[in-house]
């Protein structure tokens, strides 16, 4: 117990944790071996090629694909056994899909919150759909957006409950300049409030701007962790041959 005048700073465990982690679908072995881990407060990047292993860790993290082995902890939910848990605890924006294309984003919001059992999220709602540029839309169905307007919207869904494990997969992925600029608020904002932001991205000027340290996949495995300063365009290319 911490006695008064103890000025030592209390140690959080880290939000996320990774430990050999390995997914299988039938014959493919999609991540094989991956540790990480991430803290509150900091955003950490996921880079590496096409076919890496990143959004199946994502995925993972966001409590939608079970592991095959390994401990997967987030906010302290296992992976593997509270997958329920897992997902009410993070915010999660998938790198395809997770729109009902007949619903608006007024309706995505309310089911989403409704589903968080959320009462005062209109005023926050609204906000996000302006920062995103949807706010003209808000009640036109999903069915007609382009691109980059559900990344957009899918980036909304996942910041509205401010989780305290934020995923974002590809989320600059065709987004216009004021997206990605509303996408690098949304991260810091995260990032104040303390929680874990984890965002996945083939683009790695983005992933400087946007998180503090950068973790490189290949093919399913972690071949570098560091500073996100530390990737320089030549270390990057290195690590993706
Ligand atoms: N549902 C699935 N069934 C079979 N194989 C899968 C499935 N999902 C992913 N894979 C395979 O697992 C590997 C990793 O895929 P993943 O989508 O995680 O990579 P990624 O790094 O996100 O790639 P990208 O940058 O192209 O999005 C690939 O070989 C992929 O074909």
């Amino acid at each position: 117990m911490r006695e008064p005048g103890d000025n030592r700073q209390v140690t959080q465990p880290p939000a996320v944790v990774v430990r050999d982690l390995h997914v299988r679908f039938g014959d493919v072995e999609a991540v094989s071996g991956v540790d990480l881990s991430a803290d509150h407060g900091q955003s950490t990047a996921l880079l590496g090629r096409n076919g890496a292993g990143k959004s199946t860790t994502m995925k993972v993290l966001a409590g939608v694909v079970p592991p095959t082995a390994g401990d997967v902890r987030v906010a302290g939910h296992d992976a593997a056994t509270d997958a329920l848990g897992v997902k009410r605890v993070v915010g999660y924006c998938p790198d395809v899909g997770g729109l009902v294309p007949r619903a608006t984003p007024w309706e995505h919001l309310q089911l989403s919150a409704r589903l968080r059992r959320m009462d005062d999220w209109e005023g926050r709602g609204r906000d996000l759909l302006e920062r995103f540029e949807l706010g003209d839309v808000a009640h036109r169905v999903v069915g007609g957006f382009s691109h980059g307007m559900s990344r957009r919207l899918s980036v909304v869904l996942a910041a509205l409950h401010e989780p305290s494990v934020l995923l974002l997969d590809e989320p600059f992925d065709g987004v216009d300049p004021l997206g990605v600029e509303a996408t690098l608020e949304v991260v810091a904002d995260a990032r104040a409030r303390g929680a874990c932001v984890l965002l996945s991205t083939h683009l790695r000027d983005l992933a400087l701007e946007a998180c503090g340290s950068a973790i490189v996949l290949r093919g399913g495995n972690r071949v570098a962790a560091m500073q996100a300063a530390e990737l320089t365009g030549e270390a990057y290319r290195a690590l993706l041959d």
